[in-house]
């Protein structure tokens, strides 16, 4: 059953945000990374939601803009209801804590000459987690093993003494000891062995179970999103094309860009049909280039003359699912600051307990 929703406002917010690189808005050089995304995210909701999405499709901007790296073009981004670009120095200071990353590339955080312990002690020191020594080590213990290291295997040794997927279990205990409202990881798995990804996954599921910490998990492997997450968001060319709990999505895409992607993947389960069929035209449609309709119209293999005129809005093919795409027309719309509100509606289905990590 759906919780009710906390009046308290949303952790993050994004409102019509564009997000364009080089040239500004009108030159013909700029790229639009993100198109008037609205969304909301809420930390009191313990899920892992996925955005996945070819690559260019704008997930790392989107996760840049919601982590405050980088300002919109145009909109607005909201941290618990005040404009991001208006913090005080204290504030801007929590918000750095309570929305922690996790990178694609573990080696980015540590410097090869510093032992490990490094990584870690440098955020407690910054954010005074810590009033003694021992306090210190029991933080840092506690954190390691949450993920599932053994910290006297890891504490005290370089960088290189660790595995990948070590180094990148590291990143995320240092992410979690801040005890955050919301972790984004981008890739966090894409540049490590296939071998090593399915125990980074399982500790940034342990994180969000135990510690009841939201996850964003921007990824183009829609295997390992099916596996992870809760809810699944689909971007195409700077917009959300589909949204909803990530079963019925994969399993019923409704989508023609979401039914392709899905149907391109060789899945390891033969006998299970995902997807469905790809959605057809049904009519000869010309469309001309620079056309101001749906961003997939080129490649759908469904398009309709309407698609190449306006964007088309989110429809609800399904309850909670929700799909930018003409072909759903006939049913209701979901207005687009709302889109995000499903990731709230559907319970995570997770039975975490709040966990007795660190305390804030
Ligand atoms: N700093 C930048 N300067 C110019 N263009 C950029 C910049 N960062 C991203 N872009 C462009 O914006 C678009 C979206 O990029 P973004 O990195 O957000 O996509 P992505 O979905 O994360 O891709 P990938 O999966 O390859 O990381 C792309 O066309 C990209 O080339």
């Amino acid at each position: 059953m759906a919780k009710p929703e906390s009046t308290d406002p949303p952790l993050i917010e994004l409102r019509n945000v564009t997000k364009t690189y080089g040239g500004g808005v009108l030159s013909r050089d700029s790229t639009v990374a993100l198109d008037d995304v609205s969304l909301t995210v809420r930390g009191d909701t313990p899920q892992i939601v996925s955005v996945v999405g070819e690559s260019g499709s704008g997930k790392t901007t989107l996760a840049s803009l919601l982590m405050g790296f980088i300002a919109p073009t145009s909109g607005t981004i909201l941290y618990e209801g005040q404009d991001v670009s208006s913090l005080s120095g204290p504030r801007m200071r929590e918000f750095r804590r309570d929305v922690q990353a996790v990178f694609q590339d573990p080696f980015s955080v540590f410097n090869p000459f510093y032992k490990v312990d490094h990584v870690l002690t440098v955020p407690i020191r910054k954010f005074r987690l810590a009033r003694s020594r021992s306090d210190r080590h029991d933080l840092m213990v506690n954190a390691l093993e949450t993920v599932g290291l053994r910290p006297d295997e890891t504490l005290g040794r370089y960088p290189h003494q660790l595995s990948g997927g070590q180094r990148q279990r590291v990143t995320v205990a240092r992410a979690l000891m801040l005890r955050p409202k919301l972790i984004v990881a981008d890739e966090p798995v894409s540049m490590v062995d296939a071998s090593l990804r399915a125990t980074i996954l399982e500790s940034l599921r342990t994180v969000n179970q135990t510690l009841n910490v939201p996850i964003l998990y921007i990824t183009h492997d829609l295997g390992t999103a099916y596996h992870v997450s809760d809810h699944i968001l689909v971007m195409y060319r700077g917009t959300i094309v589909e949204a909803g709990d990530v079963e019925t999505v994969i399993t019923a895409p409704k989508h023609p860009y979401t039914q392709l992607l899905i149907n391109s993947i060789p899945w390891p389960d033969p006998d299970r049909r995902w997807g469905q069929e790809i959605a057809t035209r049904s009519e000869q449609v010309t469309v001309p280039e620079g056309h101001g309709g749906c961003r997939f119209a080129e490649r759908c293999p469904a398009v309709m003359a309407k698609c190449v005129e306006n964007p088309p809005p989110p429809y609800l093919p399904a309850a909670d699912h929700a799909a930018a795409c003409f072909l759903y027309d006939d049913r209701p719309e979901l207005p687009k600051e709302e889109l995000s509100r499903m990731l709230t509606l559907v319970p995570s289905g997770s039975s975490a307990q709040q966990g007795e990590g660190v305390p804030r």
